[in-house]
């Protein structure tokens, strides 16, 4: 069994090659392009920060819910920009021992 998030890639990519904005979302937002795409993220971004600041094991489950929502709509535009989930993955990877400190004062701030 693959891991979820390469099965939601394989769905997109479904959904993307199927191109029927009108039964699908995802392929509804992949016509309505990068800016659409974009502030859904923004909006959901907003959303899982405010969940994060809820209390409790309730603000928990809702913060879970939200990143889900942030996931979804950021697999959405890797695909609209034909990115693999791989190559952020390869991204991580290749920072990997790299401290996130250094690297931002490698960029002099
Ligand atoms: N993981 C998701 C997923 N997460 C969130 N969403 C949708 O994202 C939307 C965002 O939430 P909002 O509350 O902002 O919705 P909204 O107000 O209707 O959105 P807008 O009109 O503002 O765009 C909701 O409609 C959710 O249903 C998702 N839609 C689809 N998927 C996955 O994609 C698959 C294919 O879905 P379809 O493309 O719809 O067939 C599904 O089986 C799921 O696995």
């Amino acid at each position: 069994m693959s891991r979820p998030l390469d099965q939601l890639e394989a769905t997109i990519a479904a959904r993307k090659a199927a191109g029927d904005g009108e039964s699908s979302y995802t392929a509804k937002l992949l016509v309505a392009g990068v800016e659409k795409i974009g502030s859904k993220i923004t909006e959901e971004a907003a959303e899982v920060v405010e969940a994060a600041g809820e209390p409790g094991e309730e603000g928990r489950q809702h913060t879970i819910a939200e990143a889900g929502d942030v996931l979804y709509h950021l697999m959405v535009l890797l695909a609209a920009r034909d990115i693999a989930l791989s190559e952020v993955e390869q991204e991580l990877a290749r920072r990997f021992g790299m401290s996130g400190l250094e690297e931002k004062a490698s960029r002099g701030k």
